[in-house]
């Protein structure tokens, strides 16, 4: 364990700087901040390109180098790590010891520490190769963080230019800072090297496929802070953990009220659905539940079907499309009480089309995400975080084993393949029921799968007679279900309600039944040997 020192010496509240580092690879602001440090009394220290800067904006600066007696080495993997710059930092000023110590080996105090980091995280999403995302690791920035944020109690330690003013109306208006101002300013300096060293470990682990690490290091930027959580009386933010898939994090917001935290919950699930359709495709999503979901030729018409599904439930959802947003489709849009619009681009007619709609919130994401890609998820549980790999499990038509008598038509198959992607994106147990190219019963998050089925049937059949049709939407229709039919029961609703096909990942003990049901109604079924749970 470390010793603990007791200061036998007194520490005063308000510390005047009469010495500060400076060592910033982002220089903006940095001049103004070296004026008031400057004003204020304190020597400037600095390394290479900062001293430059500062030297450029008339102030008088001490090249670290020509502190230490070192010169800069190694390309700047050694500039400050140095014991005249961490006992600078580390020294307890209410510590006899410790001052004899820095006397005796000629180390001054360091009062204020500036640094902002080597972009890493910038770096890895550009897509820098290995070599250059190791240089970019910075090593002497976050050992000064630490080491000024450990002596708070006399050091300031400023890591983001965001923090810049607060110093400054500080120094101007009491010539120093406050203890409270140095402790925060200590736990955001730990929370920057925190998230810093958590973005160099994600990357490393995926370089070296460590697919469970021993230790999680999550690690993200404050993106927004949000009014409320999924209720008004949950705090809540949102951070963007720089993971360059397209999607809500790193999408243009180009018009509309501030996102909330159930629009970008709902946002995301509703892009990552559209991100799986190979046509022209449009989900409407409510409480991260598609209640609407159709490809089609042309985007305009896959909207109609989507919203055709189920207009009752669409009102007040969450819209995504993957393909640019035209006039025609953005103009039905404005026909319909919307929160959010997700595309990954937008015409400009499109754009002129819902401008009107003051508090609709659009979004443009410039691609779509591969919804191969592998990655990781997390939930939160009471004591834990659970992690696993994004479910980019995909089944294509080849992978599709018949097991009734009667084979699936072409267009029966291109059906069965819409519906079981679309079970992936619906809460468990999911049963969703498609005809030519849309969704037309849903139902989803039900603790029984023969419930899940008579949601779906129900659906299918109301919204046919809400809309005049003469007949359920079922009838014709092709079921998928997002894990095995345990019994009959389920499907045998769904077969009563007039669907022709079934498509499942199969695998119950109770397989055979289940196959004879399907038999027996003259419908094809077929088996994905893949389970598509979410919950
Ligand atoms: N190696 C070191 O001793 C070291 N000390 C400070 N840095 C970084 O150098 C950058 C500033 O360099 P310059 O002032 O030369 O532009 C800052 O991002 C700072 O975090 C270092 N670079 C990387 O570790």
């Amino acid at each position: 364990m470390p010793a603990h020192v007791s200061g036998d010496l007194p520490l005063p509240d308000l510390v005047k700087p009469a010495r500060a580092l400076l060592s910033v690879y982002d220089k903006a602001g940095i001049v103004e901040l070296g004026r008031a440090l400057h004003t204020a009394g304190a020597e400037l220290l600095s390394t290479g390109g900062t001293a430059d800067t500062l030297r450029a904006a008339g102030l008088p600066v001490t090249e670290v180098a020509d502190y230490t007696g070192f010169p800069e080495m190694m390309d700047g993997r050694v500039k400050t790590l140095h014991p005249k710059i961490h006992g600078g930092l580390l020294g307890r000023r209410d510590s006899s010891s410790h001052q004899a110590a820095m006397q005796q080996h000629g180390i001054g105090p360091i009062d204020v520490v500036v640094v902002t980091l080597y972009p890493f995280e910038a770096t890895v999403a550009k897509g820098a190769d290995f070599d250059t995302c190791i240089e970019n690791i910075d090593i002497g920035g976050p050992s000064m963080i630490r080491s000024a944020a450990k002596n708070h109690a006399a050091v300031t330690v400023i890591t983001d230019p965001a923090d810049y003013a607060e110093v400054i109306a500080a120094l101007t208006d009491a010539g120093g800072t406050s203890l409270s101002l140095r402790r925060t300013l200590a736990a955001r300096a730990f929370t920057r090297t925190g998230a810093y060293d958590s973005g160099i470990s994600a990357w490393f682990n995926g370089q070296v496929s460590e697919a469970t690490p021993r230790q999680l290091a999550l690690g993200g930027a404050l993106k927004q802070t949000l009014r409320y959580g999924e209720n008004p009386h949950q705090q809540a933010a949102f951070y963007a953990t720089g993971d360059a898939r397209p999607g809500v994090a790193t999408a243009q917001q180009v018009q509309g009220k501030e996102l909330s935290y159930n629009n970008i919950n709902d946002t995301d699930a509703a892009f990552e659905l559209v991100a799986e359709l190979t046509e022209p495709g449009v989900a409407i999503i409510k409480h991260a539940n598609p209640c609407g979901v159709a490809i089609a030729p042309t985007l305009a018409e896959a909207y109609r079907r989507a919203l055709a599904c189920d207009p009752v439930s669409a009102f007040g959802g969450i819209i995504a499309v993957n393909r640019p947003l035209d006039k025609e489709t953005a103009l039905m849009i404005a026909d319909l009480f919307a929160e959010v619009v997700i595309a990954p681009a937008i015409e400009p007619e499109a754009t002129a089309a819902l401008a009107d709609k003051k508090n609709l919130r659009v979004l443009i994401t410039g691609a779509m995400p591969d919804p191969k890609e592998p990655g990781l998820t997390y939930r939160s549980v009471a004591g834990g975080v659970l992690v696993q790999s994004r479910d980019n499990g995909h089944v294509g038509a080849e992978a599709l084993q018949t097991v009734t008598k009667r084979a699936p038509t072409p267009a029966e198959v291109r059906d069965m393949l819409l519906a079981f992607t679309l079970v992936k994106h619906v809460k468990s147990n999911a049963i969703v029921l498609v005809k030519d190219g849309a969704a037309v019963g849903i139902g989803g998050g039900q603790t029984s799968r023969v419930d899940a089925a008579q949601q779906a049937v129900a659906r299918a059949a109301a919204m046919a007679q809400a809309a005049g049709e003469p007949q359920s939407r079922a009838i014709g229709a092709i079921v998928a279900s997002d894990a095995f039919f345990p019994f009959p029961d389920g499907l045998e609703v769904c077969l009563k309600a007039g669907v022709t096909a079934a498509i499942q990942p199969g695998g119950s003990k109770r397989d055979a039944e289940v196959i004879a049901a399907a038999d027996a109604a003259g419908a094809a079924m077929v088996f994905t040997g893949v389970r598509h749970f979410k919950h």
